[in-house]
């Protein structure tokens, strides 16, 4: 199976995933499939007892849950999209079938099921093919399903109720999630790993083989000629009726439809995904939904004062974002939502609005331009406000960043307008030799010990107030450069580099390369 062509069958056609599963979105990104993502409204309440067995009740619910997207979008614009994909993932032991717990006592009741036991997931996969005519809705349906065996440990009740408390559990089929956490609890794992995680990605790429290549013959041009030809003529005249009603009109008239511009659609809709998010934030909806139980959209608004109708809006926005979660109990928070608090980052740009200074260019807007000139223009809560959002955002990413290098062999690291110092604190974490001192403006740093961790290796970092562009930069062995150089025109940002080429040690190697290994960017 050639997988990039198969894949790129479907980047003309217009393709939604059916489905509110963040691992699933991110399945399917990684393999460079554009998709919109509708998460179905089908309530996962077939009767199990009616399906000979738990494949088949996989592959049900994830053919509703993509026909009632289908459906949805064909209902409201008059015109489906060209593919929906749903999907269903369920555990099965002992003739059960579990699905996500609903509360952390269910999760208990599934995990000591599973404990020092093998036991099957399924997960069952729709790719429906639509085509709208004459007002009318018309679907072709193919439908697979795959297993994966695995195997837990024994689970001690203090390991249960330990990774129960972490809250992993409560979104997972079975409550657990191998890709996290819960890996710790897996011994074996017979079949495809990607299937646990929520989708089969393999089987998904030889299922849309066997669907666009009918004759097993892959086809190796390169999808620009696919284009200028006129649809799947090309294919050798071979079609399956889930080929679509878009390639049968091309074929009639000989031309290829236009792309469906989904790049230029995504830079358009993702300000209002920001603009969604930063609302959230800024109404604290995902503190609300912290470790709570779920609630309806109308609870949600009795708590923040708002209206129900918008806040539906609002809430279900976020659930196609992959921030909130629904089911029939009410919104409550993913994962992603739930991480240790990057929701400062909405105060940034409302509250160096309100200050009359320009708000920073960033995405996020990190930084506010030169620290030390856009810095003296805002307020003390301002900068405050911009603190918190740099720290989040830094925070989202600097163990990443600390584990994208060895940097095992520095003993000293300098961070350069390193801020709260949350990147220095991951570096201490991961290289306990090395001494960071993050190096940055007085009027910053005398707002940073309200961001400081507790526990080991805080003594790692130290702070020392300094100018980039005035003050000798502090010795050491490697300078981090994170988040900053886009603050300035090219000739600061050639003075500050040829300033830390100047401070680094020279090594064994020549002077440029010893810049390069002594000076990560990030
Ligand atoms: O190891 C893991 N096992 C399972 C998961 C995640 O569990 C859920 C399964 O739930 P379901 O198939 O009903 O899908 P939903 O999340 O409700 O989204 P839909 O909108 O598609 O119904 C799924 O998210 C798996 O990814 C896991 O993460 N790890």
């Amino acid at each position: 199976m050639v997988l990039c062509p198969v894949i790129r069958k479907l980047l003309h056609k217009r393709v939604v995933l059916a489905s509110a599963s963040p691992r699933r979105q991110e399945i399917l990104r990684q393999a460079g499939l554009r998709f919109e993502v509708v998460p179905s409204r089908f309530k996962e309440t077939l009767p199990k007892a009616s399906f000979p067995t738990p494949p088949a009740y996989a592959v049900e619910t994830a053919k509703q849950k993509a026909l009632e997207v289908a459906r949805r979008m064909h209902q409201k614009d008059l015109r489906a999209p060209d593919v929906v994909i749903g999907a269903d993932t369920i555990v099965a032991v002992g003739g059960l079938i579990l699905e996500k717990p609903v509360d952390k006592q269910d999760a208990y009741s599934m995990l000591s099921r599973l404990s020092g036991k093998e036991h099957s997931v399924f997960t069952g996969v729709a790719i429906v093919h639509c085509c709208s005519r004459d007002g009318r809705l018309d679907t072709d349906v193919s439908e697979f399903y795959e297993e994966t065996r695995v195997q837990f440990s024994e689970l001690s009740e203090e390991l249960l109720w330990e990774y129960i408390d972490s809250g992993e559990p409560m979104d997972k089929a079975g409550g657990y999630g191998i890709q996290a956490l819960g890996g710790m609890l897996v011994e074996q794992v017979h079949g495809d790993f990607l299937n646990v995680v929520g989708f089969p990605l393999n089987r998904f790429c030889k299922k849309l083989a066997e669907l666009y290549y009918p004759s097993g013959r892959e086809d190796p041009r390169p999808a620009q000629s696919h284009q200028g030809r006129g649809g799947r003529a090309e294919d050798g005249g071979e079609r399956t009726q889930a080929a679509g009603p878009e390639e049968a009109v091309s074929n009639r008239t000989g031309h290829s439809p236009p792309p469906f511009p989904t790049g230029l659609l995504e830079l358009v809709d993702s300000f209002k995904a920001s603009k969604a998010l930063f609302t959230a934030c800024k109404l604290k909806v995902f503190d609300l939904l912290k470790d709570g139980a779920p609630l309806k959209a109308v609870d949600v608004a009795g708590k923040l004062g708002t209206s129900a109708c918008g806040t539906g809006r609002l809430l279900d926005a976020c659930v196609a974002l992959g921030f909130l979660q629904k089911t029939d109990r009410g919104y409550s928070n993913t994962e992603t939502a739930n991480l240790d608090h990057p929701w400062d980052l909405s105060a940034r740009p409302e509250s160096a609005g309100r200050d009359g200074a320009d708000p920073p260019d960033g995405a996020l807007g990190e930084r506010a331009g030169p620290p030390n000139q856009a810095s003296c223009a805002h307020s003390e809560e301002t900068r405050l406000g911009l603190l918190r959002a740099m720290h989040s955002l830094a925070k989202l990413t600097a163990r990443h960043v600390a584990t994208a290098f060895d940097l095992s062999r520095f003993a000293s690291a300098c961070d350069l307008g390193g801020c709260t110092g949350a990147l220095a604190h991951a570096l201490a974490r991961e290289y306990p030799r090395l001494r960071v001192t993050v190096f940055d403006l007085p009027e910053v740093l005398q707002h940073v010990a309200g961001f400081q961790p507790d526990g080991p290796r805080t003594e790692q970092v130290s702070f020392l107030p300094g100018d980039i562009f005035e003050d000798s930069l502090p010795e050491a062995d490697l300078y981090v450069v994170s988040r900053i150089l886009r603050d300035w025109p090219d000739g600061k940002v050639h003075e500050l580099l040829s300033r830390v080429a100047r401070a680094c040690k020279p090594g064994e190697a020549t002077a440029s390369t010893s810049l390069l290994q002594n000076l990560i960017f990030v």
